[in-house]
């Protein structure tokens, strides 16, 4: 059996090259078709288009003004309450400390049980797997017995029953194969559906628990890599399953038959050189299996590298496009590839030994045994059925033998795989999740952010002491050079980080006693860049509340004056975001983000830069909706123009992770200090004067 060819050629190699050179609108085009052969090649687009998609197809709820095949998130959430949810707690086994087929098999036993139709599925597929090696057994045997019959005597002394019977043997010999086959095939149609839940349940297992870890573990991972991963567990998974469930199990019990019979019908030294034949296969097939892994595993690294790579770059085509850097994409990712290459012949070659070793020690024992009952039938102490009968077992055998040799190696491979699974299931979230949780309440929070300090690396500190306060509905704006550290206050106040000294607190509630999910109700963002899902406008404004009814999408994507454009839009709602060509200007997308935070109806709502991005006829039209938003809540406000700010109760000015000024507007101006001079200069270039 060889391993297959295609390893060493990635059918994505010369695509993302071809990708790359594509026009925007034809790329739009490719990924609108889906047909791309580039593209749908890649794990990542794969998990994309069929685990994400297919998980919330099942859902899909029909709206009266939306297109049938629309998702609806109350209904995906619905679906995630009654069955992800479910397996996104408890109910999952712990993930093993190491890979070793010891410690993987009860995982994936514990997660196969999951599976309620597990008992009974397992007892027809046992009672078929024993039917299917039987008959596949008898074959031999009949044909020992019809070749007993026809060898006794010259055929013009056989009566015609003696005939029959002979021809009837005979062809039953050669049934029972089929019959096996079949019995065979129904067994995997009963067990397939196991490795398939199992796989699934790894999968959803590894993406929730990405999806929980901390913000530094995203920031320090390519996404390509991650989705490989993602694709390669469930594939081990459902390997490891097919290869012990399927083969070795199997070939173990085919083996002990096979030996009872050679004892009983042939002879025990018979039996003894096909066991013999057996454990020199397998600890042949372990050895050279073992010393592949290690360049097994340094291929999967490659691999990983390679596909981050492209992924990387194909995520960021506009900027490789704009800086004509298509060559250099494609030179460092043909380095990656030649890399891989290279380790993959070693693992070829391994791989190759392997397979000549093993026909080796199958002829050897092959040969052992026909040459000795060959000899037996000379002397006469055996007949020339016992010769047909051991050659049938050996050959009967022989099959799978090869069979198990591959997927041995198979499952190697997918422990292997499982490695990154494991450590990945294994990194604990660097923030421990609080458990008290804040009044659902219609004003806004008491904030108070109490001499924090915080650095991303020992290196450097961004905050050196940031202290400020806001009591419930007042607007506070942090404003400063860049790089002063007024995003990261926004990332503390989300908990993305803990401060290395100092506390946060909302409501008179230490950050770090809450839960996060309270704490991710209370507040809402509204960013400078808005990230839509590649799905409708629809689903992307409910992200906001998953629960919400269709009127309160509507009325929020009115309140956040979206809903004008998207009626002009061709199918409104429907639309899909990022197909079909449909390109949401950036005033469109900070209104979705805006109508997303009005559905959220957050008591804490913080606007990071969100109209820092827009024209000035765009800004202002999306600051009076800001500004609707932001009545009777707590607001904090990071902007760069200050005539967007000037009306909040209270402006920090930071410079260097200090707060240097702080103070209404008014009192600012009247300070004469930085604030002054920032505001000056802003009025000089001319920035604020459409907006006062
Ligand atoms: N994840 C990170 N890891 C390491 N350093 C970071 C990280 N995020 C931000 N920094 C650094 O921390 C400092 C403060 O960044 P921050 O984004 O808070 O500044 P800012 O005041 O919001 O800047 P701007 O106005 O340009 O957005 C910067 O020097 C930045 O390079």
């Amino acid at each position: 059996m060889q391993y297959s060819a295609t390893a060493l050629s990635r059918p994505w190699g010369p695509g993302v090259q071809a990708v790359l050179q594509l026009s925007q609108p034809q790329r739009q085009q490719s990924r609108a078709k889906s047909k791309s052969p580039p593209l749908r090649t890649l794990a990542w687009h794969n998990f994309i288009s069929s685990g994400a998609r297919l998980h919330l197809h099942k859902s899909s709820l029909r709206l009266r003004t939306f297109r049938s095949s629309v998702i609806q998130p109350q209904a995906a959430l619905k679906s995630l309450n009654g069955s992800a949810a479910r397996e996104n707690g408890a109910v999952l086994p712990e993930p093993p400390t190491n890979s070793g087929l010891k410690t993987v098999l009860p995982y994936v036993w514990n997660l196969a049980a999951g599976d309620k139709t597990l008992s009974w599925r397992l007892a027809v597929a046992i009672v078929l797997l024993v039917m299917s090696k039987a008959s596949g057994l008898a074959g031999p045997v009949f044909f020992k017995r019809a070749m007993d019959n026809l060898s006794q005597a010259p055929a013009q002394v056989f009566s015609a029953e003696n005939m029959r019977s002979a021809v009837l043997i005979l062809v039953m010999a050669s049934l029972s194969k089929a019959v096996s086959a079949g019995l065979n095939e129904l067994r995997y149609l009963v067990f397939a559906p196991l490795g398939q839940s199992t796989g699934r349940r790894v999968g959803v297992q590894l993406l929730d628990h990405i999806l929980r870890l901390d913000l530094a573990f995203h920031l320090e991972r390519q996404t390509g890599a991650l989705t490989r991963i993602l694709d390669r567990a469930q594939r081990s998974v459902v390997n490891i399953f097919r290869a012990v469930v399927f083969t070795f199990v199997p070939t173990a019990v085919e083996l002990a038959f096979v030996c009872v019979l050679l004892a009983q019908q042939v002879s025990s030294l018979v039996a003894g050189i096909v066991l013999t034949t057996f454990a020199a296969y397998v600890a042949y097939t372990v050895v050279i299996t073992s010393a592949a892994a290690a360049s097994r595993k340094e291929v999967n690294k490659l691999e990983n590298l390679a596909t981050g790579k492209a992924v990387d770059a194909l995520l960021n085509y506009e900027t490789v496009v704009q800086f004509n850097n298509q060559q250099l994409e494609v030179h460092q990712y043909n380095e990656l590839l030649r890399r891989y290459q290279k380790t993959s012949l070693d693992a070829e070659r391994l791989s190759a030994a392997l397979n000549a070793g093993q026909a080796l020690i199958l002829a050897m024992g092959v040969a052992a045994v026909m040459a000795l009952t060959g000899m037996n039938v000379a002397r006469g102490t055996m007949t020339i059925g016992d010769l047909v009968l051991a050659n049938g077992l050996i050959l009967q055998i022989s099959g799978p033998l090869q069979f198990l040799g591959y997927l041995y190696r198979d499952l190697r491979q997918s422990l292997v795989d499982l490695e990154s699974l494991f450590a990945i299931l294994g990194t604990k979230p660097r923030l421990k999740d609080g458990t008290v949780t804040l009044n659902p309440s219609s004003v806004g929070v008491k904030l108070w952010v109490k001499h924090i300090r915080f650095s991303y690396s020992p290196a450097r500190e961004v905050l050196g002491g940031v202290s400020f306060a806001a009591e419930p509905g007042q607007s506070i704006a942090i404003v400063g050079t860049s790089g002063s550290g007024k995003s990261t206050i926004v990332k503390l106040l989300l908990r993305l980080y803990d401060p290395d000294s100092g506390s946060l607190y909302i409501d008179d509630l230490d950050l770090r006693t809450l839960s996060q999910i309270s704490l991710r109700n209370t507040v809402a963002v509204v960013p400078q860049d808005t990230v839509l899902f590649n799905d409708t406008i629809y689903h992307n404004i409910a992200y906001g509340r998953p629960g919400a009814t269709e009127e309160e999408i509507h009325q929020a994507s009115k309140l956040a004056r979206l809903h004008d454009s998207v009626k002009r839009m061709p199918e409104g709602y429907a639309t899909i975001v990022g197909e079909r060509g449909l390109k949401l200007s950036g005033g469109e997308k900070q209104r979705v983000a805006i109508a997303r935070a009005f559905l959220k109806s957050p008591r804490l709502l913080i606007c990071d830069e969100a109209t820092s991005a827009l024209d000035s006829g765009t800004e202002a039209a999306i600051l009076k909706s800001l500004k609707e938003l932001a009545a009777g809540r707590t607001c904090v406000f990071i902007a760069h123009r200050l005539s967007t700010i000037k009306h909040c109760d209270k402006i920090l000015v930071m410079d260097a992770g200090r707060v240097i000024e702080e103070g209404s507007h008014f009192d600012l101006m009247k300070r004469q200090g930085v604030y002054a001079r920032m505001w000056a200069l802003q009025e000089s270039e001319g920035s604020t004067k459409i907006l006062r």
